[in-house]
């Protein structure tokens, strides 16, 4: 078995609560050196408190949290090899971008000799070596990003964290951004941690996504497991859009898959969880894994449903079939001209399948 590396960063069993209410909850977390972690989670849910724990801005109310092996549970903030750049990147506006990134190198009491290069290096890794001596209005949202980035660059710190750092942005630069910062973290190397409720932002960006929700972590992995297997509805809903169906099994057909009844059709759903013939259960599918033809009602083997609106997306067309159970659901499908079933029309009876095996299978849940 592939040893496990050593985490970077780790936080053990951290617990913080305020004002009596529990924020953060007996959390575990391993962060690993050069990974690009994201942490993904609806407002509230506590993502900014991790970072400041990190971060030594908050101290835990109980647990241990290590970086590069020390215990840095009581170190004081400035003191850990960790840097943050907010979502307001607070440059100071009357001063260059030079002496906003050497400042932090000044409060050191370093030598000059030794400021000057390092700023400049900092301002070339972000490409704004040629800009040197500009105040921030002078830049654009990007740029002063990039100018935060290159501050907490400077201190050459083990973890760099992003707190929503792209939300201000409007839609193109922030696309743009996303993947600058990508190839910035590659180049430096440096672990980054990042704090987005984005989930579009999340899955583009990400080397591994930590989703949570009320304090707790529902979901630990890549962008494709978290995307294609959600551990939960909450997950499942909160990553892009999902079709959620109700299902029984009925019983075994081979190891990892069984005979089920989903919306009244009968089929083959796979899965590698312990469930038992009669269990209730919720089928997920992402609206671009059903398939759909134009049919007679209850002619096509399929589940029959009927198009109650479409979508032109440009690239995908998307249309709202209303199931017999009354159920709605979501169909996305690439534009294709010259396929005859494409063309819908309000109304029209249609049949969906979907790609075998591309169903999530979980434990019924009330939705
Ligand atoms: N210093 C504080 N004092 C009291 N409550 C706080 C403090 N810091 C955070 N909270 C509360 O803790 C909860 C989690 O806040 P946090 O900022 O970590 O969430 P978040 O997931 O980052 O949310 P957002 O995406 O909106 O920034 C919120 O209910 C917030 O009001």
């Amino acid at each position: 078995m592939a040893e496990q590396p050593i985490p970077l960063v780790s936080l053990t069993g951290i617990s913080k609560t305020f004002d009596g209410k529990a924020i953060i909850d007996n959390l575990d977390l391993s962060i690993y050196d050069g990974e690009f972690l994201t942490i993904l989670g609806p407002s509230g849910c506590g993502k900014t408190t991790v970072l400041r724990l990190i971060a030594g801005l908050e101290q835990a109310d109980s647990g241990r949290l290590t970086l590069a092996g020390s215990d840095i549970t009581t170190v004081a903030a400035e003191h850990r090899h960790v840097n943050t750049v907010f979502q307001s990147y607070a440059l100071f506006p009357h001063m260059t971008l030079f002496d906003n990134v050497a400042f932090g190198l000044r409060m050191q009491k370093l030598p000059k000799s030794e400021i000057t290069p390092r700023v400049l290096e900092a301002l070339k890794m972000v490409q704004l070596d040629t800009m040197a001596n500009r105040y921030p209005h002078q830049l654009s949202g990007g740029q002063q990003q990039r100018v935060a980035i290159a501050r907490a660059v400077v201190n050459r710190p083990k973890v760099l964290l992003l707190d929503e750092s792209l939300s201000a942005l409007d839609y193109k630069l922030r696309k743009q951004m996303q993947s600058e910062l990508k190839q910035l973290q590659r180049r430096l190397g440096i672990t980054f941690v990042f704090v987005t409720h984005d989930q579009e932002e999340a899955l583009s960006m990400s080397d591994r996504i930590v989703v949570m929700h009320g304090g707790k972590v529902v979901q630990d992995g890549t962008p494709r497991e978290i995307y294609e297997s959600p551990a939960n509805l909450f997950v499942a809903r909160f990553i892009g859009e999902i079709n959620i169906m109700d299902g029984e099994l009925l019983n075994p057909a081979t190891p990892g898959s069984w005979h089920a009844r989903v919306e009244g059709r009968d089929c083959v759903v796979h899965s590698q969880q312990p469930f038992s013939a009669g269990d209730k259960v919720c089928v997920l599918l992402r609206p671009e894994d059903l398939r759909m033809k134009i049919c007679a009602a209850n002619t096509g083997g399929g589940i029959a449903g009927r198009i109650v609106e479409r979508l032109y997306k440009g690239a995908t067309l998307e249309s709202r079939v209303e199931l017999q159970s009354g159920q709605h659901v979501l169909v996305s499908e690439f534009f294709d001209e010259d396929d005859p079933d494409f063309d819908y029309r309000l109304g029209e009876q249609v049949n969906l399948t979907w790609v075998d095996s591309w169903e999530v299978v979980l434990p019924y849940e009330q939705h």
